[in-house]
């Protein structure tokens, strides 16, 4: 009998291993699974808020380690909400096209337009327009472009000399207004730099009249290409997250089955063992104990034996589903880095900033040196500041860095909203923003740039219940003969320097 109860508590370890077998291979699975779905949503952050916020979510039940029932309802949220974005990309193309048509179809009408310009039109409306994928941003843009073609077209057909009529100069500044808010990518900055120079150093209105053609044209063409890459990307993070999710709920309803079977095999065990306990003291005899003892480790062998089969199948079915997501996690972590790349290329190129919305540090520098070359052409003033949030450093400390984050694009959303239409406002990099004032001298830069810095500090900051004041420090310059944009540039970080060093939360100027 010893012999017997040996081999009983030998097979109840070996149970007791390949179960612990079984657990660990799930956690390690579990685990992976974790860390790539919260990889795979960092990689789309930033396409839309609520989506943003769902994902964070995401991840903070992963890290805390939620069961796969609790996170599928996530799960499934995020692809509705990815499903969506799809679908405002779409309508918003929809919007764009149809608003285009129309501009474009009364143009067609207009009595006076030059046959090759007829010809141009045509073939954005009927071959490029249709094919843009663009955000709302560029519609009112088109729409304005398409709106002063249409005014100068007038105004040509109004002067009856066939002469090249002159253009005035505030025409000009409304299509180099209209050109100034253009954000593109790298190989297009080029050719609207082209088309700018030729609007400050022509003055006929068929120059502008080209020059506005021009424009919509490289619009059009940069849009297309930069939409199309952001919406394959969001579709194939859509179908990943499906597959994830299927995988996952596959994976989960395996394992409540085998529960269901383990469950009955142990209590099986369970009752025969108090079975053999309760006969073993009612038995009458030795020989009638060991008939007995003997029929019953019989039968409770067979259990051990059919756990220990249900136990194999169990982790040969979770090795291999193991094997299936590992490879299929291998080949969408591959898909995952050319996508995020393929995404910071389109965010590099359309020059704003990801975290603000602002234009960024290039778009900046396109601008800036713009603004430069029209100072030297036409001498109208320019102020330049740089602006500065004052000890962020310890926001990030205290609150955390997603505090920060938020932070900045508040302040960011305030400053945005405070400036004129004509300036210029960009996030430089880190807690620094630049902000370009064209027309705009130093002496009447002083008042609005100081009601900036008061708006910034009234900003109600609250974070862990406790309310927070936020500062900025502005050092300002205004452009000067002979300037090249680091000389001014460094003239206005010299005033920021000096705005710091002298108490922080003020404005000193550089002349
Ligand atoms: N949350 C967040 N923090 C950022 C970001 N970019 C830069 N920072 C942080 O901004 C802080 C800037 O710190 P410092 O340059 O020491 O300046 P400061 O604390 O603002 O102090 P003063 O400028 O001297 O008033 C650093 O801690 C950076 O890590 C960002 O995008 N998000």
């Amino acid at each position: 009998m010893s012999d017997k109860s040996n081999a009983t508590d030998k097979k109840l370890k070996q149970a007791i291993d390949a179960r612990m077998a079984v657990e660990d291979a799930r956690k390690y699975q579990v685990d992976t699974l974790s860390d790539f779905s919260a990889k795979l949503s960092l990689s789309c952050k930033g396409l839309d808020t609520e989506l943003d916020n769902r994902l964070a979510k995401f991840r903070a039940a992963l890290i805390k380690g939620v069961s796969f029932e609790d996170l599928s309802p996530l799960i499934s949220e995020t692809i509705v909400l990815l499903k969506n974005q799809e679908s405002v990309q779409l309508s918003q193309q929809r919007d764009l096209y149809s608003s285009v048509q129309s501009a474009g179809k009364q143009l067609q009408k207009t009595k006076g337009l030059p046959e090759d310009t007829r010809r141009t039109l045509r073939h954005l409306l009927d071959h490029e327009i249709n094919q843009v994928h663009s955000t709302h941003d560029f519609i009112p843009l088109l729409d304005q472009l398409i709106s002063f073609y249409h005014q100068t077209l007038s105004l040509k057909l109004e002067s009856a000399s066939d002469d090249e009529c002159t253009a005035t100069p505030e025409l000009a500044q409304k299509l180099l207004k209209l050109a100034n808010e253009l954000v593109l990518e790298d190989e297009a900055t080029e050719e609207i730099k082209y088309i700018k120079n030729c609007i400050t150093e022509s003055d006929t209105l068929d120059a502008l009249l080209k020059a506005s053609i021009n424009i919509i044209s490289v619009i059009v063409k940069n849009i297309n290409k930069e939409r199309k890459s952001a919406q394959s990307f969001l579709s194939s993070l859509n179908q990943t997250l499906e597959d994830l999710h299927h995988s996952i709920v596959s994976t989960s309803k395996h394992s409540k089955s085998m529960e269901v079977e383990f469950d009955v095999l142990n209590k099986s065990i369970e009752s025969k063992i108090k079975n053999l306990n309760v006969q073993t003291q009612n038995a009458t005899s030795i020989s009638s104990l060991k008939e007995l003892v003997d029929n019953e480790l019989k039968s409770l062998s067979e259990d051990f034996i059919a756990k220990e089969k249900l136990e194999r199948t169990d982790r040969e079915m979770l090795v291999s589903s193991f094997d299936e997501i590992n490879g299929r996690i291998g080949s969408l972590e591959s898909k995952l880095t050319k996508y995020k790349k393929r995404l910071n290329e389109q965010r590099f190129k359309s020059l704003l900033d990801s975290l603000t919305k602002l234009p960024n540090r290039a778009a900046f520098d396109e601008r800036y040196n713009h603004e430069i070359h029209l100072f030297n052409v036409q001498s109208s003033d320019v102020t330049l500041a740089v602006i500065d949030v004052d000890h962020f450093k310890s926001i990030n400390d205290r609150f955390g860095h997603t505090a920060g984050d938020i932070t900045l694009q508040v302040i960011a959303k305030a400053l945005q909203k405070s400036v004129r239409k004509s300036d210029f406002i960009a996030r430089y990099g880190g807690e620094e923003f630049v902000l370009l004032m064209p027309s705009t001298s130093l002496i009447n830069a002083t008042a609005p740039l100081d009601k900036l810095r008061k708006i910034i500090k009234s900003i109600p900051f609250k974070f862990k219940d406790k309310q927070i004041e936020i500062t900025i420090s502005l050092g300002v310059t205004q452009l000067k003969k002979g300037d090249t944009p680091i000389i001014a540039f460094d003239r206005a970080d010299d005033a920021l320097y000096e705005a710091k060093n002298t108490g922080r939360d003020r404005l000193c100027i550089s002349k």
